[in-house]
């Protein structure tokens, strides 16, 4: 029998014992942010349990990382003390466990309905990292962008490539974009257009969140990569694709990119994760040696859009992926950040890039989906080329146990307009 928690949890949910993702949370709109696992339809306050002394192991009974305004401090921990917050959790939420199950004052100040909580950015981005890591969308992307005669660089095979996006704009699930403005490629001999983009996009991507980092000079070892990746996210890299096809010869993407970056509240785990690892695919050309891991994982983590169109109830999926889409692994990303001697730090976010899968149904953004704009696609009775404003964008991700999920949550974000 699998484990289970004395907290009810319903059998399609996101939060069983086996996941307990980490987020931060406000009880009440004027109250401080804490730390919390997800459990069922509850939030655990994590401050609460560590006032109480339940935090019991050797390193975290001596520390105050759960009294903190983020997580950073136990993210630069590292794996032993984020395994020792996981077994004395998964001890504490058991169903055969008394220290919380029969204290109801401590249930009373630790345990919090989900949908009566304020989730906010769990971690302090300090600089954020997105790659380009799915072959199908670089294949679509370069076809699109720069025509179907060699539309993968010759470089993307033997690297992950990637750009350094904006950290400030990065905001958590549920809070709107507004529309960004900017700059169009001319027309014939007219100037460049100017304006609200017209081609705003989202991309489906998740983001690895790193633990403790690196020394500047001293690169991480592939082979050691996972131990400093604490967990995992959705991410939606919100794309004007006007604006970054006029900008982004020779230096790439940036105010194309920079306007928005949406997360979903719950971070979960790579020790949750493990029980849906699997092999990452075959790489053909080998990759150098400091690429080149002993172990080389993905994980399967099916992921789906949707889209609630302005002014409607109801959304429409419009496509759906797999993780495991993804050619560069996680780990791979990470050893290649660092080796030029670059240094990581707690809480930097690392995009996988857009995660698109190898048939049209499994595209990661509309600007695959409709082919920039020539295939429009129809939801709910409705078109759309790209992202109008009201419209709404939700990401979902959930892999499937036997007998449990580990999984999510959402990622949303509404279109609002740009400014007059
Ligand atoms: O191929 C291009 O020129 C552009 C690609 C992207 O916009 C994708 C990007 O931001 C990286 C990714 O999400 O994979
Ligand atoms: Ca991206
Ligand atoms: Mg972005």
């Amino acid at each position: 029998m699998a484990l289970q928690s004395f907290v009810e949890v319903k059998p399609d949910s996101h939060f069983p014992i086996q996941n307990l993702p980490y987020g931060f949370f406000k009880p009440e709109p004027s109250s401080p942010a804490r730390p919390g696992v997800a459990i069922g339809d509850y939030v655990l306050d994590l401050s609460e349990i560590a006032k109480a002394g339940l935090f019991d192991g050797p390193i975290l009974s001596v520390s105050d990382c759960f009294l903190q305004p983020n997580l950073n401090k136990f993210l630069a921990m590292g794996r032993p003390a984020w395994k020792e917050a996981r077994t004395t959790l998964q001890k504490l939420l058991s169903s055969t466990e008394a220290a919380l199950r029969d204290n109801a004052s401590l249930r009373e100040k630790s345990l919090f309905p989900m949908d009566k909580v304020e989730m906010v950015l769990p971690i302090a981005i300090g600089d954020y990292t997105d790659f380009f890591s799915s072959m199908h969308h670089a294949k679509n992307c370069g076809t699109i962008f720069r025509g179907p005669q060699n539309p993968i660089p010759a470089n993307w095979f033997h690297l992950p490539i990637a750009y350094h996006g904006r950290a400030s704009s990065i905001v958590i699930s549920g809070t709107d974009i507004v529309r960004p403005r900017g700059q169009g490629a001319p027309s014939g001999n007219s100037p460049p257009s100017f304006g609200p983009s017209q081609k705003l996009d989202f991309e489906l991507e998740m983001a690895a969140i790193v633990g403790p980092g690196n020394e500047l000079g001293k690169p991480v070892d592939v082979n050691e990569a996972a131990d400093h990746i604490f967990g995992v996210v959705l991410m939606n890299d919100w794309s004007a694709r006007d604006i970054q096809a006029w900008e982004y010869v020779p230096l790439g993407p940036f105010l194309g990119k920079s306007f928005g970056t949406t997360i979903s509240p719950w971070i979960v785990t790579l020790d949750a994760l493990e029980s849906f690892a699997c092999d990452a695919p075959n790489q053909d050309p080998h990759p150098l040696p400091y690429l080149a891991e002993k172990i080389s994982k993905n994980y399967d983590i099916p992921l789906e859009v949707q889209i609630k169109p302005a002014g409607q109830q109801d959304s429409c999926v419009v496509t759906r992926s797999n993780f495991n889409n993804l050619y560069w692994t996680l780990t791979q990303q990470l050893a290649h950040h660092t080796i030029n001697g670059c240094n990581l730090r707690p809480g930097d976010l690392l995009g996988t890039g857009t995660i698109s899968g190898p048939e049209p149904d499994s595209y990661g953004c509309l600007l695959e989906l409709t082919w920039n704009g020539q295939k429009p696609i129809s939801l709910n009775g409705t078109t759309r080329k790209f992202l109008e404003d009201g419209d709404e964008v939700i990401f979902t991700g959930c892999c499937k146990g036997n007998g449990y999920n580990v999984g999510f949550g959402s990622c949303s974000g509404k279109i609002v307009p740009s400014p007059p």
